[in-house]
């Protein structure tokens, strides 16, 4: 089986979760990415969330929220994707950069725009009563 393995920061505000749209997607995702060679966890993650929101994560904020696996989308069946997720303070402006092209704060009811392992993600932070 192949497993993508990857990380993501959770963002909630308000009761709603940050999720993006990358060019050429339908589907919103969590913003992350994979680690690459060296990277500690906090490397990988900030990177990512930098390119993709232009700001800046700050580390001793981090919390490990948890890990989940589903389907990964738009890859064939069998793909897997799991996705150690992280919540954490930052500094900046959020603003789309790089393969984005859209961010949104999404309700518990717009779960069906996102992709299967964010489902999980989504009924997990319902079931906690951390979005609405
Ligand atoms: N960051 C992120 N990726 C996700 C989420 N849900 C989900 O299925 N994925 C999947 C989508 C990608 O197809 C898959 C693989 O990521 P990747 O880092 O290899 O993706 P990529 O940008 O190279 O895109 P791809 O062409 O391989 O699809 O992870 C999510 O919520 N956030």
């Amino acid at each position: 089986m192949k497993l993508i393995d990857k990380h993501a920061w959770i963002e909630i505000q308000d009761g709603k979760i940050l999720s993006t749209r990358s060019k050429g997607r339908t589907k919103y995702y969590f913003p992350g990415g994979k680690r690459e060679a060296g990277e500690s966890d906090f490397e990988a993650l900030s990177r990512e969330i930098n390119e993709e929101l232009s700001i800046s994560l700050i580390e001793d904020s981090t919390r490990f929220l948890g890990i989940f696996q589903a389907q990964a989308d738009s890859h064939p069946d069998g793909v897997q994707v799991k996705m150690t997720c992280y919540t954490g303070a930052y500094t900046g402006t959020i603003a789309a950069a790089s393969e984005i092209e859209e961010i949104v704060w999404l309700k518990y009811q717009d779960k069906h725009l996102t992709s299967p392992v964010d489902h999980i993600i989504f009924d997990w932070l319902k079931e906690r009563e951390l979005i609405r």
